[in-house]
């Protein structure tokens, strides 16, 4: 297999595992791969699919600026600068976004302070947090309907190889240094948001806790 194909089934198969948890309600979500360096060119999902349906136009390639890199009549994720962004500023292999009503609500009660904070958590050791007393600061931006303006907001917190952003009431964006840790964070953040929000529901004064 080329490296196309292997990066091409890679994605199919976190696609597939994200569908099979109905992450992709009302064909939301999107999800890119990183097949070159130097150039970047990168897989993205083509937008506005059903992305619980397999296809062989699920995905087309797509250069450094988002843009296809070869002839097609696919049009790229309407979110493809986020990911652009990604492979830009560090040498993470791919990144995903989803939308989740978990995600959502946690991005609504924690927007006005600009993140959310998990101390405590056996979870966050999967953002490599591995001390006693470490905290995950997850960001939470505006959902600015421009997207160049998104980027833009977005691109101030991608920082290391792994990372996570929500944004407020839309999604969360996550990367890694491959698929298994993009899918590995994407589902350690969905497990916190989750349990943050059963948390409030037993102990509504944790809102106004200070980490
Ligand atoms: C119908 S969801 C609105 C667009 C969006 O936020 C999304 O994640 C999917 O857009 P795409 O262009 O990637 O299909
Ligand atoms: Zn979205």
């Amino acid at each position: 297999m080329s490296i196309l194909e292997t990066k091409w089934e890679d994605l199919a198969e976190v696609k597939a595992e994200l569908a099979e948890r109905d992450w992709f309600m009302g064909t939301s979500g999107n999800l890119a791969i990183k097949v070159a360096d130097e150039p970047v060119q990168f897989l993205v999902t083509a937008s506005g699919k059903d992305k619980r349906k397999r296809t062989d136009e699920d995905f087309l390639l797509v250069d450094q600026f988002g843009r296809p890199a070869e002839e097609t009549h696919l049009k790229p994720s309407a979110e493809t600068l986020l990911h652009v962004e990604v492979y830009k500023k560090t040498n993470a292999g791919c990144s995903l976004h989803v939308h989740t009503i978990d995600n959502n609500v946690i991005s609504e009660v924690y927007g006005d302070r600009g993140e959310i904070q998990f101390k405590d958590q056996e979870l966050i050791k999967a953002f490599d947090l591995w001390e006693e007393d470490a905290v995950l600061k997850i960001p939470i931006i505006p959902n600015h309907a421009h997207i160049p303006t998104l980027a833009k907001a977005f691109s101030e917190h991608v920082k290391g190889d792994t990372g996570a952003v929500l944004i407020r009431n839309h999604g969360i964006t996550v990367w890694g240094r491959n698929a298994f840790e993009a899918k590995k964070i994407l589902e350690a953040t969905e497990f916190l948001f989750r349990y943050q929000l059963r948390l409030l529901e037993h102990k509504p004064f944790q809102l106004f806790k200070v980490v």
